[in-house]
């Protein structure tokens, strides 16, 4: 079940951040919105979480309305937010043990899906560590394990890698490309690093608020790297 954005406009006051954002972000892909700072990234994000709404567009999550039916779609949806968002004087295991009450889930259910959710990220052996104790990788791993608990159709992830070094950055693109072995997941991965996007990725290109391209990567750049081609369209004038 796919992501589907339709018509998706928002402004703040005079100023138009997102101009008819119209894409789909299919399952078992790891689709990459690509954007320069300032293109609508965070706006769009904003929305697809329900943190604040737009009187216009449409956004369907897991075949959800997220304004019609909005407990349903963002029960649909996993998160994974730019600021970190751990308690650190709690476990790995008690940070998600919590956010598993929060979905009304405990005991053995709770426990078995949260040893899965933190297996597939490779920390299953970290679970005991205080969330200080851990590495701003590892914690952001912890994270993705702790979004995928309640078994979302549809994980979003805004510019996760912030603050991370190079090999954490390239941990945590090959754990998340590997979770969209799982064909019922859409994964949509904020970003404008594109050495964090494979060739056979999606790319929803986003600039200045509105969608600018759509389409495999390797499609989109051609014979350019997708660097190239990403700043060929981001650099021109608009
Ligand atoms: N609260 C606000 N009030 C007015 N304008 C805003 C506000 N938040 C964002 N904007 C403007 O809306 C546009 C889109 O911003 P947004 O933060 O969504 O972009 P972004 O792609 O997430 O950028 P970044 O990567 O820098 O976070 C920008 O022109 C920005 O200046």
């Amino acid at each position: 079940m796919s992501l589907k954005v339709s018509d998706l406009s928002f402004s703040y006051g005079p100023k138009r951040a997102l101009d008819a954002v119209t894409f789909e972000a299919r399952s078992g892909k790891f689709t990459a919105l690509l954007g320069p700072n300032g293109a609508g990234k965070s706006t769009l994000f904003g929305l697809l979480t329900r943190l604040f709404t737009s009187p216009q567009g449409v956004i369907e999550v897991a075949g959800q309305d997220l304004r019609s039916a909005p407990r349903a779609a963002l029960a649909q949806m996993g998160i994974v937010f730019q600021q970190q968002t751990l308690d650190l004087d709690l476990t790995v295991r008690q940070n998600l043990t919590y956010f598993a009450a929060l979905h009304g889930l405990s005991g053995r259910d709770a426990r078995t899906r949260i040893d899965a959710a933190l297996d597939r990220l490779s920390m299953l052996e970290r679970a005991h560590e205080k969330a200080r104790a851990l590495n701003g990788g590892h914690r952001r791993r912890a994270e993705i394990a702790r979004a995928l608990i309640h078994q979302p159709k549809v994980l979003l992830l805004d510019e996760p890698t912030v603050g991370l070094d190079a090999a954490a950055r390239a941990a945590i693109t090959t754990h998340v490309h590997d979770l969209t072995q799982d064909h019922a997941l859409t994964v949509l991965w904020a970003t404008h690093l594109t050495d964090e996007v494979l060739p056979d990725d999606d790319v929803v290109l986003l600039h200045q608020g509105r969608i600018r391209a759509t389409g495999p990567a390797q499609d989109l750049c051609g014979t350019q790297t997708l660097k190239d081609w990403f700043l060929s369209q981001t650099q021109a004038p608009a």
